[in-house]
């Protein structure tokens, strides 16, 4: 009689993280990319840069033609509002699902419930070494405890995700990420979550994990000094408007965590409703020309085209540059929004120096 497995259908193992960054090597060039584009971060997060960040792109990839196309847009999109804004692209292969769905391109590359998930890791690490050879930094959300010794070293910044902020097992590994990192608040709306977060993630912790050889370990990590809230509302309330940024300030203030705020301009922040993003986009740019210093950056959900689609039986009735997940905005109103928001707050810097002469 069994008593181990007895709901495990079949297990197949995985190539070693070392053998598989073998075949898709990091090169020197993309190396000082990750970092610099790292160090930008947290120079941000220090107010030694006093851009925004901004990480926009697809709720989640799945068409990797599709994602290259949208990572050479962004690339020029980036160069041209450099001065003012630090722009990310969200490469989100890990989806968390509310019950059941597509849990993105490295669980499902087929899209067919076939599960190829060595193939799914190749094509992701393959398209992030393309995206950052373009010249973009790459946002992900780190959702599997085991993938970033496959990927990270490719990630600029990473986030917990809302279902997740609360586990353990998520702040345990964040704690040994190399990226800032962000923390969501809760799916019904609750900073506390966030807030807990963020203390255990500045502290060392021990867990269970693998070495780059693929063996199971115990992993002591030091602790990440590079976190923050990310505001994405919830339980059918926003929280980017001035008086929710006003008390997530407090509860950080009160907690001793440094008083850094992202907003998440997608999720319950629009009511899901994407074509409403730019009008939250709006008002945070509102709040930063009235004064606010605390928001350092913004969230975008952004495709070639806007609107989502079904992932129906057949995959050659999807329409190409479409979110198979989340609603995004379309390429040319993510255009004109981050255009605009980059004027304002030129002509703000410009107006406050000019204050000082
Ligand atoms: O951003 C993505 C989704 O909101 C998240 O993965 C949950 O999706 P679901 O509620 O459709 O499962
Ligand atoms: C799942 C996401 O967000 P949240 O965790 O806020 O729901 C996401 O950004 O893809």
């Amino acid at each position: 009689m069994s008593l181990e497995n007895t709901n495990i259908a079949n297990l197949e193992r995985l190539v070693t993280p070392v053998e598989f960054k073998k075949r898709l090597p990091l090169t020197p060039q993309i190396a000082s990319h990750v970092e610099a584009s790292r160090q930008t971060v947290r120079d941000i997060l220090d107010r030694k840069d006093q851009r925004l960040f901004v990480v926009v792109g697809p709720c989640s990839v799945h068409d990797t033609k599709a994602a290259i196309e949208y990572a050479s847009r962004l690339k020029l999109l980036a160069d041209e509002l450099a001065d003012d804004l630090f722009i990310l692209m969200r490469v989100y292969f890990e989806k968390p699902r509310t019950t059941v769905g597509w849990k993105g391109l490295i669980n499902d590359p087929y899209l067919d419930g076939s599960f190829q998930i060595e193939k799914g890791m190749s094509i992701g690490r393959e398209l992030m070494l393309k995206i950052n050879e373009i010249g973009l930094p790459i946002a992900n959300e780190a959702l599997d405890p085991i993938s970033p010794q496959y990927m990270q070293d490719l990630i600029t910044w990473s986030a917990i995700g809302a279902r997740t902020t609360e586990s353990q097992t998520h702040r345990e590994m964040a704690s040994g990420l190399s990226v800032p990192i962000g923390f969501k608040n809760g799916t019904d709306g609750s900073l506390g979550v966030a807030i807990n977060a963020l203390q255990s993630v500045s502290n060392g912790h021990s867990f269970l994990g693998i070495d780059p050889e693929g063996k199971v370990s115990i992993v002591h990590s030091s602790g990440n000094q590079y976190s923050h809230i990310v505001l994405r509302g919830g339980g059918g309330k926003q929280n980017y408007d001035s008086v929710n940024v006003r008390l997530t300030e407090r509860a950080l203030r009160e907690n001793q965590l440094p008083i850094n705020i992202m907003v998440d301009c997608s999720h319950a922040n629009s009511n899901k409703d994407p074509e409403l993003q730019p009008l939250v986009l709006d008002n945070i740019t509102q709040q930063i020309l009235e004064g606010n210093q605390s928001i350092v950056g913004v969230m975008l959900e952004s495709h070639l085209i806007a609107g989502s689609q079904k992932l129906g039986d057949d995959k050659s009735q999807l329409e190409y540059g479409k979110s198979i997940t989340d609603g995004c905005i379309g390429w040319e109103t993510t255009e004109e929004c981050l255009r605009q928001m980059a004027q304002k707050l030129r002509h703000f810097k410009k107006s406050v120096s000019q204050n000082y002469v």
